[in-house]
């Protein structure tokens, strides 16, 4: 990234001022290191969101930021509705609430240690994971419905996991606002069958050991001591999310001219949230939302009945479930004026304040947990949502590529890649060799600079980081 182009406002954030068809600034948390690092696409991208009608504030990107479709992933974006704001699916994302749930196991890193290869195959033969994959569940068209409409209250009410898990959930597990029928009936086709399921690429099921605390009263607050065994799952919305986005982008590009939208970029295709089509996506990527929730919700119930077979009468609560590609619609104070906006979160996650009203009572003093994936040879973090609500109350969501699939598969072989892992006590299960190299550790940015970042900027706190024991990588 060139820097000549940025002020900087301070030490972890840099003002990209508004010129050409930008409405307003665009915005980077990031360290010098960084930045300088960042993809230059990421700077062209972030220009172009900010270019977008009703946009408020500024077009920011988190420090996980990388190249993405049409919006940068690591983008956060507010419209409102009243100042001919839009809404984007590429501002979204295809993998539509895409997100990370960790839970706790009450297990500590010798209980794992004494069953480890075992705990590795029982998970891999309990989640289906890769490519196609499918789960047990065949949906007829009404449960479909009823799926799309209920979330993880849902899942819960079939009996996959407890209505105690609904309260560490983002919306109570379940999305208000969803329109069954604003979804394609190729989006319903492809999910009928994949419920419960990791799906390919970088969604993950892995079990990780917390080795280092950094705020104590978050700490205790989530739960969490040194030692503990946690288990994470990373996965989204499968197929109903991204034939929901192909389905709506296409219809974005062709009405945004009658719409009065001049696309720089047709990735950026968006619809006035005022309009017909608008408010049907928002009704289509609710009913997403609610797949991913009922989706991570199937896949809790499995990765509890894989630890109950080594751990018989295994307790495994939630710390929570968070989403990271939404856009949701809340109340911000934008110039002491408090608003209602659309804020689209594409690979950033959302990062509630202490005090927020719509946080577990146990979370609220501390703020909401920030789940942070690392790779699967690296740490992950827990964060608490920062105070100051920068960002739309954001936050990073994961470490960020550091470079292309194609590149790392030139660099490194599966094989190899589990091998090294393996020699570091990280077991890995994939169906795909050739995903494992795609997802080398290397392939992405330092994950421990992308958190120290978010940190010194004041998106987020650190509060825990985890090592990885074992790693189901779909
Ligand atoms: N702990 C692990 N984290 C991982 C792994 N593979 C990827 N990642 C991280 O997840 C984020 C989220 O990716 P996105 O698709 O939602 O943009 C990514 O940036 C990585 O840092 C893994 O195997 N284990
Ligand atoms: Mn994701
Ligand atoms: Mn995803």
């Amino acid at each position: 990234m060139n820097l000549a182009q940025f002020r900087q406002r301070g030490p972890f954030e840099w003002e990209m001022p508004r010129q050409g068809a930008m409405r307003v600034p665009g915005v980077i948390f990031a360290s010098r290191e960084l930045l300088e690092a960042m993809d230059a696409k990421v700077g062209e991208q972030l220009a172009n969101v900010a270019g977008l009608p009703g946009i408020v504030e500024a077009a920011y990107a988190m420090p996980d930021a990388h190249w993405g479709y049409g919006f940068p992933i690591g983008g956060v974006a507010a419209f409102d509705a009243e100042a001919g704001g839009v809404v984007s699916a590429g501002g979204v994302g295809f993998d539509i609430s895409c997100g990370v749930r960790t839970l706790h196991t009450g297990l500590k890193l010798a209980d794992i240690q004494r069953v480890q290869e075992r705990l590795a195959d029982v998970l891999y033969r309990r989640i289906p994971a890769g490519l196609g994959s499918t789960g047990a569940l065949r949906l007829s068209g009404q449960a479909m419905g009823a799926m799309l409409r209920g979330g993880a209250r849902w899942a819960v009410e079939r009996g996959f996991g407890s209505p105690a898990d609904l309260a560490r959930i983002e919306e109570s597990g379940c999305m208000a606002g969803a329109d069954p029928s604003a979804v394609s009936e190729q989006a319903k086709k492809r999910q009928r069958d994949e419920m419960g399921t990791l799906g390919s690429g970088n969604h993950y099921l892995e079990v990780q050991v917390v080795d280092a605390l950094f705020d104590a009263q978050a700490a205790q607050a989530y739960g969490l001591a040194a030692g503990d065994v946690l288990a994470t799952l990373h996965c989204g919305s499968r197929g109903m999310g991204h034939q929901i986005g192909t389905d709506f982008l296409r219809e974005m590009v062709i009405a945004a001219p009658r719409a009065g939208i001049a696309l720089t970029d047709r990735e950026l295709a968006c619809a006035p949230l005022k309009s017909t089509l608008g408010q049907r996506y928002l009704g289509a990527m609710r009913a997403a939302i609610n797949c991913a929730l009922a989706n991570r919700q199937i896949l809790t119930h499995l990765a509890r009945e894989a630890f109950a077979e080594l751990f018989p009468g295994i307790h495994m609560p939630l710390l929570y479930d968070v989403s990271h590609n939404t856009c949701k619609e809340e109340s911000h104070l934008v110039d002491g004026e408090r608003r209602r906006l659309f804020v689209h979160r594409k690979g950033a996650t959302r990062a509630f304040g202490p005090g927020h009203a719509e946080l577990p009572a146990e979370y609220r003093t501390v703020g909401q947990p920030v789940l942070i994936g690392g790779s699967m040879g690296t740490a992950s973090w827990v964060l608490a949502g920062g105070g100051q609500a920068l960002a739309f109350a954001s936050a990073c969501h994961g470490a960020g590529r550091a470079m292309s699939r194609h590149e790392a598969l030139r660099r490194w072989q599966g094989r190899g890649v589990v091998d090294e892992l393996a020699s570091r006590g990280i077991l890995i299960r994939s169906p795909s060799l050739r995903g494992v190299a795609e997802e080398a550790p290397l392939a992405y940015k330092d994950v421990g600079a992308v958190v120290e970042a978010a940190e010194q900027a004041g998106l987020a706190r650190r509060v825990a980081r985890l090592r990885p024991l074992v790693c189901v990588k779909g």
